[in-house]
């Protein structure tokens, strides 16, 4: 029976970086992966995602900001096909990169599903390995609702394999994916529709932050649909018509369902280890990412923290740092992680919502300084497209505990103040840095 010291379970962002880290100390290492190496991340999330946005934005930019600069738009086209093979030819290039790393390292890697037999037994295309200790890091996959019809509709993962794009479009859901997607497709000219069950979409953050997407969507963005919960999805007319209550709302060619994710936790053979589940269906750990049986870890999006690439990333390598290379914890810093919405314009946030911030200090421990102003690069083509920022400010030294902003640019800007908060940057601190002229991210050292 082959040996390893650690085997990862799951060949995406959590499971790749706890290997590596592992074996650069010199650990034998494993790692399980069922479909491709890389993920959701580098297959069907992140990365054809980002590539997707850089496209929309593209064609904004000749179609909504070209004309303003001077630029004539005139037989301009767009190849869908040829997009495609840029895109997913710098994925597989992505992906090509992991193996080779693996080579490196000398990582193993099987290529099977994984099931746990015990604690330290794993069985892979009919073979047991053995491994001192395990890192379950199977991640997640997009959740459907119990609705008549789902079966017409698509998730993410469809999106990224279509072939050519559709006239329209309703994309279901108010989160991350959902706003993301319906950004994309809205960008790239399909008439795009964004589909939330209460008022606006990105609820979980700063008010500031999802009235201005709002504001923005309604300038130049898909039409948002609030308080509609589609209960019945029809083939009608070679399209598909979305129905509530028996009253149709909406025809479109496609459906995306972008209302969540949830963990990849079957066929794992949990029910041969000691390991306990979360009500949502999430794998249950301590702070050190330790499951009920102590040599099995979970990390990334079947537990229940943050679900962010760089995050599952971290908290592997850091249980790679503990087990290998005598690190203290294996327990990771979940505050202040900085995190962008790849929206039109892109959302920011780091820290806490002012209103989150006001329930843990109480309201007259809290400062928050707000400011607007217009994108320069859409007003010089006469557009009016308002920025927010907003700095939330906790007690009299007034540390900086939330930092929020849309606008153009938001997304390259944020990364840097995220090391100052960790270091619990003061607004003083904020406002002794001599600002970068012209920018957006001066307004983040000059409010007042
Ligand atoms: C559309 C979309 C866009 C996103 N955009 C961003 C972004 O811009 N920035 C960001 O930070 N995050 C983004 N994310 C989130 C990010 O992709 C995830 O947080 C990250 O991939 C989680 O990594 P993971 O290692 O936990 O799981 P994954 O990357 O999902 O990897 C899990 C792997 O385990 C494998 N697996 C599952 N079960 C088994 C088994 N039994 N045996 C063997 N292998 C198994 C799967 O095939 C998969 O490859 C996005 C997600 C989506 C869906
Ligand atoms: N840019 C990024 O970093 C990025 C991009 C994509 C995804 N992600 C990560 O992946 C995670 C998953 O993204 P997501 O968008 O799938 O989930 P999410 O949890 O962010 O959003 C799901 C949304 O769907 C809504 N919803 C739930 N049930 C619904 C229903 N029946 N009908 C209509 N709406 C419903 C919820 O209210 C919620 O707003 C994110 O939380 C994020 O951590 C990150």
């Amino acid at each position: 029976m082959k040996k390893f010291d650690l085997v990862t379970i799951g060949g995406g962002s959590g499971g790749i970086a706890a290997a590596n880290r592992a074996a650069e100390y010199g650990a034998k290492v494993a790692v399980i992966e069922k479909d491709l190496l890389g993920g959701t991340c580098v297959n069907r999330g992140c990365v054809p995602k980002k590539v997707s946005w850089y496209a929309s934005r593209v064609n904004e930019a000749i179609h909504r900001y070209g004309p303003g600069y001077g630029f004539k738009a005139e037989n301009v086209s767009f190849d869908y096909s040829e997009f495609l093979k840029a895109r997913d030819g710098y994925v597989e290039r992505s992906r090509a990169g992991y193996t080779g790393r693996f080579e490196k390292n000398g990582v193993e890697l099987f290529e099977g599903l994984a099931r746990l037999l015990n604690s330290h037994e794993i069985e892979v295309n009919g073979e047991t390995i053995y491994a001192e200790n395990i890192i379950l890091a199977t991640g997640g996959r997009p959740s459907l609702p119990d609705v008549k019809g789902v079966e017409l509709t698509d998730t993410s993962d469809d999106f990224f394999n279509w072939q050519t794009l559709p006239e329209s479009v309703a994309v279901i859901g108010a989160g991350y994916i959902a706003v993301e997607l319906a950004g994309v497709l809205h960008g790239l000219g399909v008439d795009s529709h964004l589909v939330v069950r209460h008022d606006r979409p990105l609820r979980s953050f700063d008010d500031m932050i999802s009235d201005a997407l709002v504001e923005a969507m309604a300038a130049n963005g898909p039409t948002l649909h609030t308080h509609t919960n589609f209960d019945e999805y029809r083939q009608e007319d070679g399209k598909i018509a979305c129905y509530q209550n028996g009253e149709r709302k909406l025809l479109v060619d496609r459906v995306i369902m972008a209302i969540g994710r949830e963990a990849n936790i079957e066929n794992l053979g949990l029910e041969n280890v000691q390991v306990e589940l979360n009500e949502d269906g999430t794998v249950k750990v301590n702070d050190a990412h330790q499951t009920a049986t102590p040599n099995i870890y979970a990390i990334g999006d079947m537990i229940d923290r943050i679900d962010l690439t760089p995050v599952a990333i971290r908290a592997g390598r850091q249980i790679s740092e503990f087990l290998f290379n005598n690190a203290a914890t294996s327990e990771i810093d979940y505050i202040n992680v900085p995190t962008v919405v790849f929206s039109h314009p892109a959302i920011g946030t780091i820290g806490l919502t002012e209103k989150e911030a006001v329930a843990e200090y109480g309201e007259d421990d809290i400062k928050v300084y707000r400011n607007k102003f217009f994108s320069m690069y859409a007003s010089a083509s006469w557009h009016r497209e308002p920025c927010y920022f907003k700095l939330v400010c906790q007690g009299p030294d007034e540390v900086v505990v939330g930092l929020h902003g849309i606008g153009e640019g938001v997304d390259e800007m944020i990364q840097g103040f995220g090391v100052a908060m960790k270091m619990k940057a003061t607004k003083e601190q904020f406002d002794s840095v001599i600002a970068i002229h012209p920018t957006g991210a001066e307004e983040f050292v000059t409010m007042r």
